[in-house]
């Protein structure tokens, strides 16, 4: 477990130091290490070539690339800033600009000379490091490509399970890969289950191998609103600039198209035109193509012209190895039998599991207590009860029967038409996905069944759901409506 916060909190607010100018950055990097988790600052702040002015009033920081420039402006630059102010007793400007390519070597590079040391220096111990060789270049605005990567959404992140497998392998391959196979590559699934996780990792895969390519992010709704922007501001051309040139495009949740023709036309256009020049184009989406409404047919069979692939929800032991490795990139150590019990008990997307984690790291930090059951039970206790109150047995078959408009008394009668039978299996099989109840209770709450027959419809269900995408988003609809 990593140590309570509060103690730390306390070490830094009393370690101002009023540093030389000589020993400013060290200090900075001390006081960011008692503020930060170790992993964001050995990946994001120590590797920074840092100058200080002579004065001591300005720090120029060297980044590697604009992807990293860009990372840590968004999110280190004011605490970077307020550290400095802190350990020097009076503001400090700080500065961003790209280092000079020797001067921060990539991994694979053979490093040489004095931008070796500097590395090195900045690597393994916080101090000054010498001027680069070279000026270092400020980044110019309109130079700069923004991606709207995040960085921190990597492959090297994203656990890998069943539910994913497929999804990841044909991503890595877009990502190794653009514009060849798989184009485009479309990835549909329920919320929260990594979708988005999943485009951001192949955008920022491809900008590590090849930081010149032209890659874009972009949620649908912002595209929505950039069309509406051109449209009003008769600013076509540059719109067309902006997107056709791309050599990948991750267009997120494009579900949100629906209804909105000159977006569907405008999609179009790009799609025609960075797919004629060997573009890449990634989408998301809440269903596979023919399940999206109010979208043209024209776009919809362009989307699934390349390859589809759907993110399942995750099984038990994905969720488990996603909390243990969350856990740890936080600092903290989960054990195992804590993440199985908090698996059992939050199911129904990554995003949520998070939360609980989150929950737990904190009630432990707040009480500095170890992480056990006994902690994770008190710690998710609204969260286990809501879960409790709202997913009974009686529930799945009311929702069940509802959505598929038979009769609740169909849940438990004996009759076999396959309109009632199938909603049945599909109750049953949600009975045992989402309850704690064992078969032989479930057989008993569907009208006395023996719990042979609950496990050939679980069984069955599940494998259909694999090979039925109509199935499988029923379920998913189903599976959301039932967490609320
Ligand atoms: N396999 C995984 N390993 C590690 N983290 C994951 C995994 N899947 C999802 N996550 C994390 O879960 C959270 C939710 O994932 P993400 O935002 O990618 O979901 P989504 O499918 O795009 O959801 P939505 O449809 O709501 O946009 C993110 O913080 C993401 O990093």
């Amino acid at each position: 477990m990593s140590s309570p916060r509060s103690s730390t909190e306390a070490s830094a607010s009393a370690q101002r130091v009023d540093a030389a100018p000589s020993d400013l950055w060290a200090a900075c990097l001390e006081r960011l290490g008692q503020e930060l988790p170790a992993q964001q600052v050995n990946t994001w702040i120590r590797p920074l070539v840092a100058r200080v002015a002579d004065d001591g009033s300005r720090v120029t920081l060297g980044v590697a690339n604009r992807f990293k420039m860009d990372w840590v402006r968004a999110q280190y630059a004011g605490k970077i800033g307020a550290a400095l102010q802190a350990v020097a007793g009076r503001p400090v400007a700080v500065e961003l600009v790209l280092a000079p390519r020797e001067a921060v070597p990539r991994a694979a590079a053979a490093p040489a000379g004095a931008a070796v040391r500097a590395q090195a220096l900045a690597r393994t111990a916080p101090v000054l490091v010498e001027p680069p060789a070279e000026p270092a270049v400020a980044e110019s605005p309109a130079a700069e490509h923004r991606h709207r990567l995040n960085p921190a959404l990597t492959f090297a992140t994203l656990v890998e399970g069943s539910a994913n497998r497929m999804a990841r392998a044909a991503a890595m391959h877009v990502a190794a890969s653009p514009g060849q196979l798989y184009n485009p590559l479309f990835i549909y699934g329920g919320v929260g289950l990594g979708k988005t996780h999943l485009v951001h990792a192949i955008g920022n895969q491809l900008l590590a191998e090849r930081p010149e390519a032209k890659v874009l992010y972009i949620h649908a709704e912002q595209f929505v609103s950039d069309v509406v922007k051109s449209y009003q501001r008769k600013t076509f051309d540059a719109f067309k600039q902006r997107y056709h040139n791309l050599d990948l495009l991750l267009i997120d949740d494009v579900q949100f198209f629906a209804n909105k023709d000159r977006t569907q036309e405008e999609f179009f256009n790009a799609f025609e035109a960075l797919l004629a020049k060997k573009s890449h184009i990634v989408m998301t989406s809440d269903t596979y193509p023919k399940g999206l409404t109010d979208i043209h047919e024209r776009l919809v069979s362009r989307f699934d012209s390349g390859l589809t692939v759907a993110i399942e929800p995750p099984e038990l032991e994905m969720r488990v190895a996603i909390l243990i490795s969350k856990a740890q990139a936080e600092g903290a150590t989960m054990p195992e039998d804590v993440a199985f019990f908090v698996a059992k008990n939050v199911r129904s997307n990554v995003r949520e599991l998070e939360g609980a984690l989150r929950k737990i790291l904190a009630y432990s930090r707040f009480n500095q207590r170890e992480i056990s059951i006994a902690l994770a039970r008190e710690a998710l206790k609204d969260l286990l009860s809501i879960q409790n109150r709202q997913i009974s047995v009686e529930n799945i078959q009311k929702t069940v029967a509802d959505f598929y408009k038979i009769k609740v008394a169909d849940m438990y009668s004996r009759k076999r038409p396959a309109n009632i039978a199938r909603p049945r299996q599909i109750a049953m099989y949600l009975a045992k996905e989402l309850t704690q109840k064992s078969l032989p209770e479930i057989g008993e709450l569907f009208g006395g069944r023996d719990h042979t027959t609950v496990l050939h419809a679980v069984r069955k269900i599940a494998a259909e759901r694999q090979t039925q995408p109509d199935l499988n988003q029923q379920l998913h609809v189903l599976e959301q409506t039932l967490k609320g």
